[in-house]
């Protein structure tokens, strides 16, 4: 299929994050996400990852350096957040967690339920709409999050270790549910990982960072052809670019 990536939706310039306790998270970070791209952040524990992505989704501002969306502000509706832990409000069930987004921005609520509805089946939980969410097992309750972000259509999807606390198997089947959402509503993806082999697997270009300060040290593509699925993951071509951003990240690690 064509990835072809557009103009950027979001760009940081010389983008500098000290929280108020006076750690130097980021300094001096540039980047800019193409439209339709699938981005991953790489790096040790503490390299800013987070923070970068925080700031993208408007959660908290940089302390110095500018951040352009391409729309202009961060309106509802525009970007998607999904966390390491899928945040379910346990006292509603499913349909209504990914109704929420929808019902906060004023859509009547036949049309929130059938929107929401439909997101829970595009993610492969249609008949779980009425399940709370103890019922769910770990990569369910991560489905119906990533159902809850993309409710609402937005252009930019953050992704912050959505995956880390799953099983291997579970974790897999995740990122290929992810990719077949990723190609067929072409929302541009920005991912947090520390795992080389999901950023290799995922994305069309990887982003290392390194920490103290955390900055961006090395910026990769990775030129396979989507759909990616088995066929990729035990391919002489995966295992070269895993060779090649695990060299990246060593590097990341040792400067
Ligand atoms: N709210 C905060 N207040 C103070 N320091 C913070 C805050 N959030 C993060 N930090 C610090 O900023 C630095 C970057 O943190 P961040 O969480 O962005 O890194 P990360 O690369 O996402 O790490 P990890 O992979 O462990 O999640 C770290 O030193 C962290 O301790």
């Amino acid at each position: 299929m064509d990835v072809g990536v557009g103009a950027p939706v979001v760009s940081l310039a010389g983008v500098t994050k000290r929280y108020a306790n006076g750690t130097l998270a980021v300094r001096g970070v540039d980047m800019a996400i193409g439209q339709g791209d699938f981005v991953s952040l790489l790096g040790p524990s503490g390299c800013g990852k987070s923070t970068v992505l925080r700031m993208m989704a408007g959660l908290i501002p940089p302390s110095a350096g500018r951040i352009e969306m391409a729309s202009g502000g961060h309106a509802t509706g525009d970007v998607g957040f999904v966390f390491q832990e899928p945040t379910l409000a346990p006292w509603s069930n499913a349909l209504k967690n990914v109704m929420l987004p929808l019902r906060l921005a004023g859509v009547p609520k036949p049309e929130a339920e059938a929107r929401a509805a439909a997101a829970l089946a595009s993610v492969g939980l249609a008949g779980f709409e009425k399940s709370y969410p103890r019922a769910l097992s770990g990569g369910m309750k991560m489905r119906v999050s990533i159902a809850r972000a993309l409710v609402t259509k937005p252009r930019l999807l953050l992704m912050d270790e959505p995956f880390a606390a799953l099983d291997e198997i579970t974790r897999h089947k995740l990122n290929n549910d992810l990719l077949t959402l990723w190609e067929a509503e072409r929302f541009t993806a920005i991912f947090v990982t520390h795992s080389v082999f999901e950023s290799v697997y995922l994305s069309r270009r990887i982003v290392v960072m390194a920490a103290r300060p955390g900055r961006v040290v090395e910026d990769l593509s990775v030129d396979a052809p989507y759909p990616r699925g088995e066929v990729f993951r035990t391919s002489a071509a995966y295992a070269a670019h895993c060779r090649d951003i695990s060299a990246a990240l060593s590097r990341a690690m040792g400067e």
